[in-house]
């Protein structure tokens, strides 16, 4: 090609990029949907492309932007997105009429990225009606108590080697060990094996998994561009995770599965469910399907579930009074059940679930809930005396769970850590509370995520004190860089073994505290 085509060819390809872009760019515009002005490709991102704030601080403050309205237009990037601001519609849209938004925004290609894009969360329409139904059942109550032994297991070893060596106090990095914890209990009741991550921390399972899913990487970079550039993803072959990954994780279901039934193993866990599941015409489902359901739930599960007991052990450290009432509760229990706590007991510990809902208001850990429309769907206006607006299929909402559950309209002094207010439950109602989402699309595995919690917040603090040290993030602040939501500097903590503590220590934490 001669320069001059060469030339003219890229700005040609470069204005019709910029056109392209730049229309999708005024559709709030032409719609009257009130929204902050764009700049072209960035759209409203801003703040969190210069690193100036997290993605949740970002549409935070979008949020605060537009007061009265019942939703308000976000260019995420080059994507049109209308945020739903009224619970009453968000309740509409997700529960109500969920048959016109029954999807999550596709970011990944099926068969490029079959491990994320066949999972259930990026599954659409009857693939995902059947996939849910089929894995429901693995997530019921009777069945989590199944599997209660195989998280007490995990948490159990945990908290005896923190104890061990924690006798002189000592610091850690919480995300970092919870994040051990956790892929512990999801290795055992989801893949169906046993790790001890915090005894073996080079343990070829954990270190794989934590390499492939770390948001602190070009993860979180990867995950936004597959939401606005769907074509160019596909096109450049770009993928979430490579072929190693897939092989690796489809090797160890087909070992785990194999050796059950050389061996005439029974487990109680979702891999054994998922073994013994047949469809109505007799078919079950293969070690590909098995494999892409379970890595689902172990990418759901390793960084909510880590950062949301991060962020409860940070308050509670923080908090001694708190830290006192939940081992009074955590001591009634011991008492109770003579030492081996029961699934029952631990479901009824009052004060240790208001600790856990009110961790999961305060920290919302994903920053929006998506649901693509796939049905026209006409939205009433959004401020008085203006038009009703059309979402027609392909359009994008979003729901702002970090920002409605900080927005004092609906929480009384929405920033401080206070777990009484979910002993009360006026509090909150079914939209303006959703750390797990809400409608048919509901977290399957939350039921799961809080036993995971619950049962290490009981071991941990029935062992060891926490208390705040020099590195911890006080008042905690969020990163810039990471999608999900992450301490800035880390979460560090000190652990204490109970009972080992001198007077002089004691006058100390107290005066760091103070
Ligand atoms: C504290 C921990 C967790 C939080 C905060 C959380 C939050 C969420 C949220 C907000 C959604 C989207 C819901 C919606 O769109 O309405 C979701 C979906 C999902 N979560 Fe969780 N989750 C957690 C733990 C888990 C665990 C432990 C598992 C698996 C065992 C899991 C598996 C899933 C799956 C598979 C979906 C997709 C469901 C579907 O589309 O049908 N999550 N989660």
């Amino acid at each position: 090609m001669d320069p001059l085509t060469l030339i003219l060819t890229l700005v040609l390809g470069f204005l019709l990029v910029y056109r392209y872009l730049w229309k999708s760019m005024t559709r709030f515009k032409e719609l009257n949907v009130p929204h902050k002005t764009p700049i072209p490709i960035i759209g409203n991102m801003a703040p969190t492309v210069f690193r100036k704030a997290s993605m949740h601080e970002c549409l935070e403050d979008l949020y605060h932007r537009f007061p009265n309205v019942k939703y308000f237009g976000v260019y995420h990037f080059v994507t049109p997105v209308i945020v739903i601001r009224d619970p009453e519609l968000i309740t509409s849209i997700a529960v109500k009429n969920f048959d016109n938004f029954t999807d999550h925004v596709s970011i990944v290609d099926e068969e490029m990225d079959p491990l994320l894009g066949k999972g259930l969360f990026f599954l659409r329409g009857d693939a995902w009606r059947e996939m849910r139904r089929t894995l429901s059942p693995s997530f019921t109550s009777s069945k989590l108590k199944t599997m209660f032994h195989l998280i007490t297991d995990c948490a159990d070893k945990f908290t005896q080697f923190v104890a061990d060596e924690a006798k002189q106090g000592r610091t850690y990095e919480t995300k970092d060990i919870f994040g051990r914890y956790t892929n512990d209990a999801v290795a055992s009741c989801n893949f169906g094996f046993v790790t001890d991550s915090m005894r073996d921390p080079k343990n070829e399972f954990y270190s794989f998994a934590k390499r492939t899913i770390d948001f602190m990487s070009s993860l979180s970079l990867r995950l936004i561009l597959g939401n606005n550039f769907p074509m160019l993803f596909k096109l450049l072959r770009i993928r979430m995770f490579d072929d190693s990954a897939r092989h690796y994780f489809v090797s160890v279901v087909d070992n785990v599965v194999k050796a059950r039934k050389e061996k005439g193993i029974h487990r109680p866990d979702v891999i054994q469910m998922m073994m013994e599941y047949k469809d109505a015409d007799g078919n079950c489902l293969t070690i590909e399907e098995m494999t892409y359901q379970a890595f689902v739930f172990y990418t759901a599960s390793y960084d909510t579930v880590s950062s949301i007991l991060s962020f409860a052990v940070h308050e509670i450290a923080l908090n001694p009074e708190i830290q006192a009432k939940l081992h009074r509760e955590i001591e009634e229990v011991v008492a109770k059940t003579d030492g081996k706590p029961t699934y029952e007991a631990l479901k009824n510990m009052q004060y240790m679930n208001a600790v856990i809902n009110e961790t999961l208001r305060l920290y919302a850990v994903i920053p929006f809930l998506d649901r693509v429309c796939v049905k026209e769907f006409q939205l009433p206006p959004a401020t008085p005396g203006g038009q009703p607006v059309t979402v027609k299929p392909g359009d994008i909402v979003w729901f702002l769970s970090f920002a409605l559950q900080r927005d004092s309209e609906y929480f009384s002094d929405p920033l401080k850590f206070d777990p009484d207010r979910c002993l009360s439950p006026t509090e909150s109602s079914q939209a303006t509370y959703i750390p797990f989402g809400l409608g048919p699309r509901l977290c399957i595995g939350n039921r799961f995520a809080l036993l995971m919690c619950r049962v290490m917040l009981f071991y941990l603090l029935w062992r060891c004190e926490l208390e705040p040290c020099e590195k911890t993030s006080i008042p905690m602040k969020f990163s810039s860089k990471s999608f999900v939501l992450m301490a800035k500097e880390g979460w560090w903590l000190k652990f204490r073994t109970r009972g080992t503590k001198t007077n002089l220590e004691d006058n100390e934490t107290a005066n760091r505290t103070n």
